[in-house]
């Protein structure tokens, strides 16, 4: 018996995150009944894997992630400047965004690949290089790499010989993978909120891990938002700097520092029970989601504030410090969400307190691909908001549906 509980309890502690969620299955399901009567032991079962995803522990993928991220960011800052500081004629350019996007992924996908081998690096991730690899392209690979080595290099740690254009482009086509409910994948939106980032506003890098088809990490670089929060989550003086990094792992909550490096906080989100108090969040861009609908729901619930507008997820992570309680996205018809687009937001919005569901009431399912395939639309909120929340939703589309 020593035997078994000393070898079970071992390969809890040192084997391999995912290794360990099937050897903790493994090992209740098979030892634990054999040791009830060590009562002192008092071992409770995981009812399911996802209870045991919660007492795994992702640290070392976490670590690189906000690393990744931190540095991604890096690289979008400094295109975006370049492209503030530009005149009127080339701020119609899309290229930068172009540019960002792929440096941005690359940067990512090399440094998950590098830092954490192994044999089944997996990245979902929105961009491939298809375009990239072609004639006309060439100068925009050239600038991209360039951006990639100086980024690479300003980290101070890596210890990196300069990649060539040969390898951005295969760190790029890391990310074709198709995830799904098996093994690990890492999600990736290297930009998140194009649109914004064009203006000048508001976008996110975005990456989250899958396992066994649950978001277990999630980090959210957001490089344009204020650190300083409604909800006074920051001590410290940082009156008008921007530049935040939400970071999350299962079961461990949710933590906010500023992008260049400050003391993490816990946040959490607002605890609002009335719907007429709250504020919600919802896509800057009116072809990103129903502002018609929206408006009709917070009528219903009387709530007084005008909406909050703001690109990307980063209305995840506003949300998750209590800058406001709820957010609601309704895509147009025949829109098909992307797993890239929710899943940091998800678990940085989940582990500090709140809830995301379709609109039917539904968790989102990570598991099935590259879409999420999901009912009309996403609503955040907290736990006690969100029965208001969905009455309202469902009543409003039932309304709107009639008088079509
Ligand atoms: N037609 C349509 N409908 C709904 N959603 C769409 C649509 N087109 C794009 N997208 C996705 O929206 C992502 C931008 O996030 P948001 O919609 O939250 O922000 S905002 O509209 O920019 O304010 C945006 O992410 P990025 O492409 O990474 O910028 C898209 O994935
Ligand atoms: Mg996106």
């Amino acid at each position: 018996m020593a035997i078994i509980l000393s070898t079970a309890l071992l390969g809890c502690i040192y084997v391999h995150p995912l290794t360990r969620i099937l050897y903790l299955d493994h090992y209740y399901y098979t030892y634990a009944p054999k040791l009830k009567s060590i009562s002192s032991l008092s071992l409770k079962p995981p009812r399911n894997s996802v209870r045991a995803a919660s007492i795994m522990s992702y640290d070392k993928e976490l670590a690189t992630a906000k690393k990744a991220c931190s540095l991604a960011a890096r690289l979008c800052q400094k295109v975006q400047r370049a492209l503030l500081q530009s005149d009127v004629q080339s701020k119609s350019d899309k290229s930068p965004v172009t540019v960002a996007d792929y440096g941005s992924q690359a940067v990512v996908s090399f440094i998950l690949e590098k830092e954490l081998p192994s044999r089944s690096f997996s990245l979902v991730a929105e961009e491939d290089s298809g375009d990239l690899r072609k004639e006309e392209s060439q100068e925009t690979l050239q600038r991209i790499t360039k951006l990639v080595n100086e980024t690479l290099a300003s980290d101070g740690t890596e210890n990196v010989s300069l990649l060539s254009d040969e390898d951005v482009l295969t760190a790029i086509d890391s990310g074709k993978s198709e995830g799904g409910s098996f093994g690990q994948h890492w999600v990736l939106d290297p930009i998140d909120g194009t649109k914004g980032f064009l203006r000048g506003d508001q976008y996110a890098i975005a990456l989250g891990l899958l396992d066994e088809g649950k978001v277990v990490l999630g980090v959210l670089a957001c490089p344009n938002l204020p650190l300083q929060t409604s909800a006074g989550h920051v001590q410290h003086n940082v009156q008008d700097k921007v530049g935040c990094l939400f970071f999350a792992q299962v079961g461990t909550g949710t933590y906010m520092q500023s992008l260049d490096g400050s003391q993490p906080t816990k946040v959490d989100v607002s605890s609002t029970e009335n719907a007429e108090d709250a504020s919600f969040f919802e896509s800057f861009e009116a072809a990103h989601s129903l502002h018609d609908l929206t408006s009709m729901i917070a009528k219903k619930l009387s709530i007084k504030a005008p909406p909050v507008r703001i690109d990307s997820q980063a209305k995840y992570g506003a949300l998750s410090r209590g800058d406001g309680t709820i957010y609601m996205r309704f895509p147009h018809r025949g829109y098909r969400e992307k797993i890239w687009d929710h899943a940091a937001g998800c678990i940085v919005v989940t582990e500090a307190g709140g809830v995301v569901s379709d609109a039917a009431g539904n968790p989102l399912d990570f598991s099935r691909g590259r879409y999420l395939d999901l009912d009309t639309g996403i609503i955040v909120t907290n736990q006690k908001l969100m029965p208001t929340l969905l009455k309202a939703v469902q009543e409003s589309l039932k309304e709107k549906a009639s008088s079509l």
